[in-house]
């Protein structure tokens, strides 16, 4: 496995499930009701507010109801995954939340950066959202952001089970063909996608993670922890 570029999956991939599930999902519903009272109107909210469908944001209401109801059924949409990463900075900022990385995984974000291997991350959250969980972890030094080099979500390269996203992604940097790319995530849809842009490809599994079939055990390479991972 010779890769010039690690592009990794975030949720289950490089911090657990349950961090998205049981720390900022609740997070972000608890501070729903307040920052609407008070931003409901301004200029700053009105670009996570109009980003919604009109009917849900022609009232407060109708606007909590259908962020529920979203986060409940996990949908990664994109205005809804814009609006977490908003509700989520002051979290961040004042240290109530900090993202629980992997023990393999800052060590090995080292290691790339001694060997030259680039890190960019693909992620369903949002592009700020994504920077503020690699800038609060619970790791030291706590902030990582410096040692990656690009952000990709749904919005900049498209939804994350199509192999076309990936060819966008690739085609960013000309000096990099897809074959020079690693990509690792828990989704056994994701890395088939990449692998069929002709990346290189590896399933992450990680405690809480979705059980694999065997069909996908046979397919892919499947690892525990970066440690696993040959140089690269
Ligand atoms: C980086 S934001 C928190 C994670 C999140 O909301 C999410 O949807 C993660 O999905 P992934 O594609 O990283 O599995
Ligand atoms: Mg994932």
């Amino acid at each position: 496995m010779v890769a010039k570029v690690a592009l990794l999956d975030i949720e289950g991939t490089v911090c657990p499930i349950s961090f998205v599930k049981d720390v900022l999902f609740p997070y972000a519903l608890e501070v729903l009701p307040d920052t609407l009272e008070s931003e409901w109107d301004s200029a700053e909210f009105a670009q996570y507010r109009n980003a919604f469908p009109s009917e849900y944001a022609a009232s407060q209401t109708a606007f909590v109801d259908h962020v529920k109801d979203l986060m409940s059924r996990d949908v990664k949409i994109a205005y809804l995954k814009s609006l977490q990463g908003y509700l989520w900075l002051r979290g961040y900022e004042t240290g109530q939340l900090k993202a629980p990385l992997f023990p393999d995984v800052a060590p090995k974000f080292a290691m790339w950066g001694k060997e030259g291997v680039q890190i960019m991350i693909y992620s369903s959250g949002s592009v700020p959202a994504q920077k503020l969980l690699f800038r609060y972890t619970n790791g030291e030094p706590a902030d990582l952001t410096p040692k990656i080099t690009d952000y990709f979500d749904t919005v900049n390269a498209g939804p994350k089970q199509e192999a076309s996203s990936y060819e966008r992604i690739a085609a960013k940097y000309p000096e990099h063909p897809a074959a020079d790319w690693l990509f690792l995530s828990d989704n056994v849809k994701e890395v088939e996608a990449a692998k069929k842009a002709g990346m290189q490809g590896c399933i992450v599994e990680r405690p809480g993670n979705a059980e694999l079939s065997d069909e996908a055990r046979k397919e892919h390479a499947v690892i525990q922890s970066f440690e696993a991972l040959p140089d690269l």
